[in-house]
């Protein structure tokens, strides 16, 4: 059965930050991800998690400056000492939540500019070689342009190609099913191929990205198809609920732990 992680920066959010943990956990998930945790403190967030047993399934390196446009800054080839700076706070927050992947953005940058594809490329290696001294996998999640314009990693081709050149074992995918299907479809064929170095998989309805539930993709088929490929690892549900969180959390009462 997969793991539902609870994406707390689009659910729950009825409650303030903190309060969406003890909301996820009531609502009967096991485990939480969110995009960012840095306007909370790291101890803080670490008892909400052992309050509730809740697991920290993933969040995301600083983005830069996210009210300025910014989505990342790994592609800029002038930012390499900020992103230092933040590998190492992220580290600080992963070691208070013992989350054990972290997802690095690209930025908004032209992927077909050799500058910055080279920067990314850097940038990626770096980080990668950082957490693998954690024991932390690095995340890289390819994302739709309808959403993120412009946004440097547009394609899961040239993910899966990074990831091989750079053949570190720590350096996995993250599987966002409602950009695949935006991006390319073919979700389950690429599922069965991408398995392998996938370290996350993320799920919303397409085209509205709300719950699990309908419209274009059949995620009881699909769920099924990923215990079939024997995945372990967390499914973070990112999706924007309709109404009221928990009055859309009829598709999960199957999978909730109480
Ligand atoms: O899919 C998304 O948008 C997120 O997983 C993310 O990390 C960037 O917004
Ligand atoms: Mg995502």
């Amino acid at each position: 059965m997969p793991a539902f992680a609870a994406n707390l920066t689009m659910m729950f959010n009825e409650w303030d930050f903190l309060d969406r943990f003890d909301a996820a956990a009531d609502a009967g998930f096991s485990a939480v991800e969110y995009l960012f945790p840095y306007e909370a403190a790291p101890e803080a967030i670490a008892e909400r998690l052992a309050r509730n047993n809740l697991r920290q399934a993933l969040f995301n390196l600083p983005p830069g400056d996210w009210s300025a446009g910014e989505r990342g800054i790994a592609a800029f080839p002038g930012r390499f000492d900020d992103l230092k700076a933040d590998v190492e706070r992220a580290l600080d927050y992963a070691a208070a939540t013992r989350v054990r992947r972290l997802h690095l953005m690209a930025g908004i940058a032209d992927p077909h500019d050799q500058e910055a594809a080279s920067s990314y490329r850097r940038s990626v290696a770096y980080t990668a070689g950082r957490l693998a001294e954690k024991g932390i996998d690095l995340l890289l999640e390819p994302i739709n342009g309808r959403n993120m314009p412009g946004y440097f990693l547009n394609d899961f081709a040239i993910a899966e190609r990074l990831i091989a050149e750079c053949g570190l074992p720590n350096l996995k995918l993250q599987f966002d099913i409602y950009h695949r299907q935006i991006l390319h479809g073919d979700v389950t064929m690429a599922l069965r191929r991408l398995l392998p170095i996938t370290g996350h998989i993320q799920i919303a309805s397409v085209p509205s990205r709300n719950e699990p539930d309908g419209e274009e993709l059949n995620y009881p088929y699909l769920f099924g198809e990923i215990d079939r490929l024997g995945y372990d690892g967390f499914i973070g549900c990112e999706y924007i609920p309709r109404g009221q969180t928990l009055d859309g959390l009829g598709w999960f009462k199957p999978f909730a732990r109480n």
